[in-house]
């Protein structure tokens, strides 16, 4: 997040018609909102978020853009990462550095094993509003509104706690503020420096991915160390670039902090850096699609197992009718079983269109299976197999498999099946802590960024 902001001496206004454009989801068929009880306090809330500062600015938007752009030509490789749900209770400093830490491991471990450049980005500091399968929740003869998110309603199953809280908006952006002002404290005050690769792995448990990691330090600082001999100037290591996206799902969040662009009289969500729309969410004749529609951002968009490649070409259509790079990035999530048949067809419609995509695996979402025991888990097995089909099937088509998308979390929790610790099904009640989807843990996260590059390099070999 250090790009070069130019703050213009004159501001370009926006044109009434674009800012009339911002409401007109409001008459379009909008899913999984909240039924908000109280209208005027939605409405206060909205003014409040309204007059509050961006979250980030829309300079670094257009920066993350051109590092996706380039990762579309396969210059350059995504790695998003974070929380199936963050939790206002969790945004401590403590699995805040732990996240990140992670995050820069698995980074370093794809750039140092590729030798590809790797984008990073958090699914942090904003990711608190959830689609859910179903809106309500029976336990033990009680029915009660669904948990949607720690920005709509608390996870306590008690009817005060399950209703939809305007007031949760506030502290959703309070919340993303501290959280974004601790990654930039992070990544720009020295603490990403490549130089201390191996102060990123202390405090973590020591597992065969600890290890791994430490042997590949190991070289890393004997290569920095040559080279400083040699005379090369490592200080343009000690800063990182780190973007921070979420899913744009609530909408009566991201429209209060959609701003003009001072610059060019442009609307951008500055909520986060990157949006993407869900898999539940991407109607193309709903609020989701229409809003997406009229930020700036770089935006992403899930597409499940059932994607028709005429559904691709009409969400480019929808989205990047001009084909700009790194605006838009479609985030499959089809299945282990599923990804090798569905994703070539896909691939094969979105190349022959011409207009550049971004193409992005999310192995988590088609792999969830509920445990014998009750908990809603994946295998790790299965993904690690689902990124292994998005290689094949990009090298088949002769398309770029340009980033992953995963759900993670620095702590030592117990949620996915497998990995080196063997996690099995009586494993999980451990430290099953999500309160949504399943999380890689610290040491299936560096296992997994060993895999993936492996792939990477077959693919750039
Ligand atoms: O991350 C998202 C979940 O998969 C989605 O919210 C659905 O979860 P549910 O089936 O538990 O409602
Ligand atoms: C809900 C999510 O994904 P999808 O829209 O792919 O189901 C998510 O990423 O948490
Ligand atoms: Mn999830």
């Amino acid at each position: 997040m250090c790009a070069v902001l130019d703050w213009p001496i004159v501001s370009v206004p926006a044109d009434p018609a674009v800012l009339a454009g911002l409401d007109a989801w409001r008459s379009l068929p909008v899913r999984q909102q909240p039924t908000w009880p109280d209208q005027t306090a939605l409405t206060a809330v909205s003014e409040r978020l309204a007059a509050s500062p961006p979250l980030v600015f829309a300079g670094e938007a257009d920066a993350l853009r051109d590092h996706l752009a380039k990762a579309q030509r396969g210059e350059a490789f995504l790695l998003q990462g974070g929380d199936c749900a963050e939790v206002f209770a969790e945004a401590d400093a403590g699995r805040i550095r732990n996240k990140i830490k992670t995050i820069l491991q698995m980074a370093i471990v794809l750039t140092y094993g590729a030798s590809m450049p790797i984008v990073k980005m958090g699914r942090m500091a904003g990711q608190y509003a959830k689609p859910r399968s179903s809106d309500q929740e029976t336990r033990d003869g009680v029915t009660l509104p669904a948990y949607r998110g720690d920005i709509v309603n608390g996870h306590d199953f008690t009817e005060a706690s399950r209703t939809p809280d305007p007031q949760r908006l506030l502290d959703a952006y309070h919340t993303s503020a501290s959280t974004l002002n601790l990654i930039r404290a992070f990544t720009m005050g020295g603490f990403a420096d490549m130089r201390r690769v191996h102060e990123w792995n202390k405090g973590f448990t020591v597992t065969p991915a600890y290890r791994s990691y430490e042997g590949m330090a190991n070289e890393i600082d004997r290569a920095i160390r040559f080279m400083s001999a040699a005379g090369a100037d490592f200080d343009a290591l000690r800063t990182v670039e780190f973007y921070a996206g979420h899913e744009g799902l609530l909408l009566d969040y991201e429209r209060p902090l959609t701003r003009i662009d001072s610059r060019n009289g442009n609307p951008y969500d500055c909520s986060a850096h990157f949006l993407w729309i869900g898999e539940r969410t991407r109607q193309l004749d709903g609020a989701h699609i229409d809003y997406f529609s009229r930020v700036h951002n770089p935006i992403g968009v899930k597409l499940g197992p059932t994607t028709t490649g005429d559904d691709a070409l009409a969400l480019m259509d929808a989205l990047n009718p001009e084909g700009i790079p790194g605006r838009l990035t479609f985030i499959t999530r089809m299945g282990a079983g599923t990804i090798r048949d569905a994703l070539p067809p896909l691939l094969e419609k979105v190349a022959a269109d011409g207009r550049p995509v971004l193409w992005v695996c999310d192995p988590m979402h088609g792999n969830t299976i509920t445990s014998s025991n009750g908990y809603k888990t994946r295998r790790f097995s299965d993904v690690i197999d689902e990124v292994r089909g998005f290689f094949e099937a990009h090298k088949a088509a002769g398309t770029i498999p340009g980033g992953v998308h995963v759900e993670l979390t620095g702590d030592d929790v117990t949620e996915v099946l497998g990995g080196a610790e063997e996690i099995d099904e009586i494993g999980l009640a451990r430290s099953y802590e999500t309160l949504v989807d399943p999380r890689l843990n610290h040491a299936q996260s560096l296992e997994m960024a060993f895999l993936v590059a492996e792939m990477l390099r077959e693919r750039t070999a």
